[in-house]
């Protein structure tokens, strides 16, 4: 037990801050009140895959929190299509406004109708936070003026004409546009007080440079890497590997434009290499996977030569990195020495297989790893692209600074994938570095020699080994990321037979329905079992066959419900989201949106359904939260500095 004898030394640095019985008596009064506070909302996304429209609307309804606050404070007083235009509102205030300008006939009129119902909603929305949390949150123009309207009582006779006359005031002097773009942001930041990215921000879709610029932007977010996340940041230390695998996918659902466009990402080198050597090959297992017509037959073509030429380069380099790796025990994916060239077939698991294709220019048969001059030259180049493009560094630090493997936060465990398990469900153990790594350790391991191969510095052994663990948690049995046997990329272009495609899940996946093996995953995460969940992403849920996000009676959610676009065949709805309030955890699932466009013009929001997953009895307060476990020691601390002050150990100042 802490006693002020024990902690003295710690009690005089505490004491500077806190220098006298009054001034550490209030800050034990400030924390204790906030302990009293309800919970703040935490708000659970996953597998984005660069659909930044879904993402932002999904981001700015808070999941629906924004129209049940709606709801809560105006249900009898506004009519339905009220509601959902105010909701809009706050969703996208500068487009609506501008809208609404061109055609309100009294401009003014409406601006101090909605300055009003905003201010109420932002009263109603701040009142879990002390003065200051909200003082924070607010922007720099309006600080004063919104906090002045916040804590103004409008019913109270003396200040109703103070009120009124802000308002006014606001409007007279133009500034009622800005004030409601002001405020509207205010509330979509206070309804949720947290954010949690369960991984996948990247690939497929079109533009995860938007996801990751709304990230940057927004006030208190947490990632858990997705496996398209560490390939990304793999590629940005400099992974041959990752970068061969994160152009590849790039080129199969044609996002080129964003690496050269957006990450200035010169391809030429990659086009003018695949011209050369794929020019009179159609390379038709590699036409882009796109449903819209704005790419044309040209550009396809190139495309899918591009997509060929760099897949090969991915096979060889993946091909060096098991053979320097015999500890990622990879060896049977060496496949490009199984080929027969001349009879152009694949023995796999002692069978052959006829191949699509078998137009491989590049490939030295004696040597089929090797590279040619020119591959080495490319991808030189493209190495140095990706190390110095500034915009693609900046999100990938991010990635580092506010990412991990899993995260553990008020006692919900996170994590994209998996905790990988062997088929007797212990957990799956490796052999890094000469020791062998299990569970929770295992992933810390991984995590830190991630963290190597992006911040060592350049050809140092660390670095190589951190970049290669990258790729290896992009694609690895033990990675917790991709949860999976194998990745069966080659046969998946190379071969017809589907039995070759397969890919098996981790036995985690069939594992997570039991709650005894939940038990075991939070004991070895330091969790209690009483209260804890584990939350996971990346295969995605096909609701439309039936199955449920909910596993394990409610202590697993499984939230990819599919945002990507060309998954949603599979799922059938447009993603599922989650929602931590003091009151309860909510599944959201949401069907699939259209576009902003449409949802501003048309207030059209995102449908969705909202499960109550768990509720609980004693709404949960911040004292029920890890921020507040904290908050408890800094009040037991300041409790010894008062007894010091009291017997005269230590002397006030
Ligand atoms: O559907 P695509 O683009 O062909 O990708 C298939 C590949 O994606 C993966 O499912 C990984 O991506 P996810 O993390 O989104 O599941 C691989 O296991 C598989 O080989
Ligand atoms: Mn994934």
């Amino acid at each position: 037990m802490k006693t002020v004898e024990s902690e003295i030394k710690y009690l005089k640095l505490l004491s500077k801050q806190y220098p006298s019985i009054s001034k550490a008596s209030t800050e034990i009064i400030n924390l204790e009140a906030i302990l009293n506070l309800p919970k703040g909302t935490e708000h659970f996304i996953s597998d984005i895959h660069g659909e930044y429209e879904s993402f932002v609307h999904v981001l700015k309804n808070g999941s629906g929190v924004i129209k049940r606050k709606i709801e809560e404070v105006f249900s009898s007083t506004m009519r339905d299509n009220e509601k959902k235009a105010l909701a809009t509102l706050i969703y996208y205030p500068e487009q609506k406004l501008d809208l609404i300008i061109k055609e309100e006939e009294n401009i003014d009129d409406f601006y101090r109708i909605n300055i009003y119902r905003l201010i109420e909603l932002c009263k109603y929305a701040s009142s879990k936070y002390t003065r200051s949390k909200v003082r924070k949150l607010l922007p720099n123009d309006f600080k004063y003026i919104i906090e002045e309207l916040l804590h103004e009582n409008i019913d109270g006779e003396h200040k109703k004409n103070y009120y009124k006359s802000i308002v006014e005031t606001i409007i007279q002097i133009d500034r009622a546009k800005e004030f409601i773009i002001a405020i509207s942001k205010v509330i979509q930041k206070l309804v949720v007080d947290r954010l949690h990215i369960i991984g996948d921000i990247y690939d497929r879709g079109p533009r995860p440079d938007i996801v990751m610029d709304t990230l940057m932007d927004y006030h208190c977010v947490d990632i858990q890497w997705g496996n398209h996340d560490i390939l990304w940041m793999g590629a940005a230390s400099g992974s041959k590997a990752c970068i061969a695998n994160a152009l590849r996918i790039s080129a199969r659902y044609a996002n080129l434009d964003i690496i050269e466009d957006i990450y200035g990402i010169n391809l030429l080198p990659l086009a003018t290499f695949a011209m050369e050597v794929y020019k009179d090959d159609p390379c038709n297992c590699f036409i882009p996977k796109i449903s819209d017509q704005d790419v044309s037959t040209k550009e396809k073509s190139l495309i899918a030569k591009m997509h060929k030429a760099i897949s090969v380069i991915q096979f060889k380099l993946e091909g060096e990195i098991i053979n320097r790796r015999p500890e990622f025990d990879m060896k049977h994916r060496l496949l490009l020495n199984n080929i027969n060239y001349e009879d152009k077939t694949i023995n796999l698991k002692g069978k052959d297989y006829k191949l699509k294709d078998s137009n491989f220019p590049t490939i030295d048969k004696n040597n089929p790893y090797k590279f040619t001059k020119e591959e080495e030259i490319v991808m030189d180049k493209i190495v140095s692209c990706f190390k110095n493009s500034e915009k693609l560094q900046k999100h990938v630090s991010f990635l580092f600074s506010k990412g991990s493997i899993y995260l553990t936060a008020n006692s919900n465990l996170l994590i994209h994938g998996c905790i990988p398990l062997n088929k007797d469900y212990d957990f799956m153990s490796m052999k890094l570095q000469g020791s062998e790594y299990r569970g929770k350790a295992l992933m810390d391991k991984m995590e830190s020699l991630s963290r190597e191969g992006y911040f060592f510095e350049e050809k140092s052994i660390q670095k190589q080994y951190g970049m290669d663990m990258m790729w290896y948690l992009w694609n690895g049995k033990c990675s917790s990321l991709f949860g999976k046997d194998d990745m069966t990329t080659f046969e998946r272009y190379f071969i017809g037979e589907k039995e070759t495609h397969k890919e098996n899940k981790n036995p985690y996946f069939k594992q997570r329905e039991d709650e005894d093996m939940c038990e075991k995953i939070f004991k070895e995460f330091n969790l209690d079992s009483k209260d804890a969940h584990i939350i996971n992403g990346h295969v995605p849920v096909e609701s439309k066959n039936g199955e449920s996000p909910i596993k394990a009676n409610g202590k697993i959610l499984a939230i990819d419900g599919g945002f990507s676009r060309a998954y949603q065949e599979k799922t059938g709805i447009a993603g599922y989201t989650l929602i931590y309030n003091s009151y309860s955890l909510q599944l959201v699932s949401h069907d699939p949106f259209t576009c902003a466009e449409e949802a501003i013009v048309n207030e059209s929001d995102i449908l969705s359904t909202t499960e109550i997953v768990e509720h609980k009895a004693k709404r949960k307060t911040v004292r029920d939260t890890d921020a507040g476990k904290k908050l408890e020691e800094e009040v037991k601390d300041l409790k010894l500095l008062l007894m010091a002050y009291k017997k005269g150990i230590i002397k006030e100042i």
